[in-house]
């Protein structure tokens, strides 16, 4: 997909005073389980994904991408909180340096070693992922919380990519990954908030769908999250940790749950 083009010029300092015009609906945010609201209206949700349109893997200076053909409508989402068809652009994480801490959201104010993000963009309204983001009903991520416990089966044939893509802007050809195998075996349990992009442009397009279960990996599995370089092969080496966004106000945004 195009998302590379989206961040042209990142703020080295993303995590800090960026303030957005008008941000108040910006994310991550804490999720406040007791003052989540169930709305009985939610959906199932029902994500589509083709293995086969898996096309590379890169490191963008500040996490991992896996990117998927997004020309077609092979990967789609649809149903939750969703009026319209989304479709799959990437996935990544955020993580931190110890497993203390990495993830973007937190419930009742815990952090997770780490959180998986999997882009979608509106293809029922939009024709590519730059004008989707862009809009207000633009973007749906999902978001999914890694603890530290056995090893994710399916995680390590990405795992065994990364030393291949150790500095930032390297990439390479990443095919037949199905990104279904790192969603939760319960997808209809999950918080969904209106909020933004976590990193530049930070734009407010984006319906979040953060799942109540989180997915395990091995600790040997994220150390190798962590042996990835913010930095290029010429510059002085600085490991990849620590890529999350601090929590933002809720401003006065409700948190619904598709669950009791
Ligand atoms: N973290 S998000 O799901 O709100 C998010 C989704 C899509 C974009 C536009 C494509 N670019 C991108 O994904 N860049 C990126 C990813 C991780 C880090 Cl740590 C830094 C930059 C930006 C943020
Ligand atoms: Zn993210």
């Amino acid at each position: 997909c195009s998302s590379k083009y989206v961040l042209s010029q990142m703020h080295p300092m993303w995590q800090g005073p960026l303030v957005v015009p008008g941000g108040d609906r910006q994310s991550p945010i804490d999720i406040a389980v007791r003052k989540a609201v169930f709305d009985s209206e939610l959906k199932p949700l029902v994500a589509t994904y083709d293995p086969q349109t898996c096309q590379q893997i890169w490191n963008n200076g500040y996490s991992f991408l896996v990117e998927y053909d997004d020309t077609t409508d092979k990967n789609t989402l649809k149903g939750g909180p969703l009026q319209d068809k989304f479709r799959l652009c990437q996935f990544h994480f955020h993580w931190g340096e110890s497993n203390d801490w990495g993830s973007e959201h937190t419930v009742d104010r815990r952090l997770f070693p780490a959180e998986l993000h999997l882009v979608h963009w509106n293809s029922d309204r939009y024709t590519l992922f730059e004008e989707a983001v862009m809009e207000e009903n633009g973007l749906a991520v999902i978001g999914v919380f890694l603890k530290v416990g056995k090893r994710h089966e399916g995680l390590q044939k990405l795992v065994d990519a990364l030393p291949a893509i150790r500095h930032k802007d390297s990439i390479v050809e990443f095919n037949r990954f199905d990104p279904g195998c790192l969603l939760p075996a319960n997808i209809n349990d999950y918080w969904t908030y209106h909020g933004s992009l976590t990193t530049p442009p930070l734009t407010e397009s984006v319906s979040w769908i953060i799942m109540k279960q989180h997915i395990e990996v091995s600790h040997d599995q994220l150390a190798v999250f962590r042996s990835l370089l913010f930095t290029s092969a010429e510059e002085v080496q600085k490991s990849m940790v620590n890529n999350f966004r601090v929590q933002q106000p809720l401003r006065g945004r409700t948190v619904r749950s598709s669950f009791t």
